[in-house]
């Protein structure tokens, strides 16, 4: 990527601005695209992001926009909305980028109705041939602030990934690579689902044993669907898998957490989405884990009982009782 070459943030959310402000500081000229006129000019004049990342200045030099025609003319493309409005948006901007534009997903989600990656969604609107991921355990409020973090790029094409990590190096931000996309991929969207059966967890008053527990076989089925679906097992060992799920499991400004805390603690799902402003991906996550484990004929027992108590009110407790009553197994199995 060259200095010259306009970088475009499609996403105004805690981690779109955050990586905005992260390339601004190592001197690109970058775009964040708001969806929201109002909330564009609130960012642009008050350099401030209280919705969705608060406390952190925004530079003067990051230009800021609610005009998805920023898009013509950009050297790169990172695309940071949420998975469900990602269709959407690159319907809205795909007269203004061409095939060979590299894009950068930095979302974790798998689009419910279609089970699609978001690479493969990326594809399938802007016909991309240079797609390249970026995930880890990245709570936005850490990396913004500078405190040391990690992160993996991925991608089939290998220049584009390795000029993907340079981008993103920083003296506080160390950036692997990793070819396995799928891998990459899955391993930061199911782990969300993992998330909220931790908070889940919390909220019930559980202890770390119970955590642990959940962390160690959430792993084991994460891992089985990627095995199944194409992706490397050691990828799940790695920062995109273990990493992130640590990172969502245990810190308390992770918003899957929070839902799932909130649920354990008795709330019900509807009234705990309707009080939030910022996304938890795990919750359409958790559909999206099932349908791809009927898919792939792959076991998800954990996800599964997320999916009851998120979409058919299965109580935690009877939850928890269900995955505990399992038939007696072995580990590997
Ligand atoms: N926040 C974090 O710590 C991290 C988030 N991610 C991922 O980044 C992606 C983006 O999430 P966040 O930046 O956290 O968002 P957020 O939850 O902080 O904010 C919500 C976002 O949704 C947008 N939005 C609301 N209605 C919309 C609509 N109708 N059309 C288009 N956009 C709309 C808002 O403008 C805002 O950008 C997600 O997939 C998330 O999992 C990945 C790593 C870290
Ligand atoms: O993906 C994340 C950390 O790596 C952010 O997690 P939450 O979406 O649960 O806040």
């Amino acid at each position: 990527m060259k200095k010259n070459g306009k970088i475009v943030v499609l996403g105004d959310g805690g981690w779109g601005t955050t990586l905005s402000v992260l390339l601004c500081r190592k001197g690109f000229p970058v775009t964040l695209w708001s969806p929201f006129k109002d909330y564009a000019l609130y960012l642009a004049r008050y350099r401030t992001n209280p919705r969705y990342l608060q406390g952190i200045p925004i530079p003067r030099s990051l230009n800021i926009t609610a005009d998805i025609s920023c898009l013509e003319g950009a050297g790169l493309v990172v695309a940071a909305v949420p998975s469900k409005y990602l269709r959407n948006v690159l319907m809205r901007g795909r007269d203004f980028v061409a095939p060979l534009t590299p894009v950068v997903s930095v979302i974790k989600g798998i689009e419910d109705h279609t089970l699609m990656r978001m690479t493969e969604v990326i594809r399938e609107v802007w016909a991309s041939k240079r797609i390249v991921v970026l995930s880890g355990p990245t709570i936005a409020q850490e990396v913004a602030r500078g405190i040391p973090s990690t992160a993996v790029v991925s991608s089939s094409d290998a220049e584009g990934m390795r000029k993907a990590q340079d981008l993103f190096m920083s003296p506080a931000f160390r950036i692997y690579t990793n070819p396995d996309t799928v891998g990459v991929e899955l391993g930061g969207s199911l782990k969300n689902v993992i998330a909220i059966a931790c908070g889940i967890s919390d909220g019930l008053g559980f202890g770390t044993n119970a955590k642990a527990a959940i962390v160690a076989r959430g792993l084991a089925e994460i891992s089985r669907l990627g095995a199944a679906m194409g992706a490397k097992r050691d990828t799940f060992a790695g920062i995109a898998g273990l990493g992130d799920l640590v990172t969502t499991c245990f810190n308390p400004l992770s918003r899957n957490h929070s839902v799932g805390e909130r649920i354990g603690k008795g709330e019900s799902v509807k009234h705990i989405l309707a009080s939030m402003k910022m996304v938890a991906e795990g919750v359409l996550t958790t559909k999206s884990a099932c349908g791809l484990a009927r898919k792939f004929g792959v076991s998800m027992p954990i996800s599964q009982e997320i999916y009851n108590v998120l979409f058919k009110h299965t109580h935690p407790r009877t939850a928890v009782r269900n995955l505990m009553e399992r038939k007696k197994k072995s580990e590997g199995a």
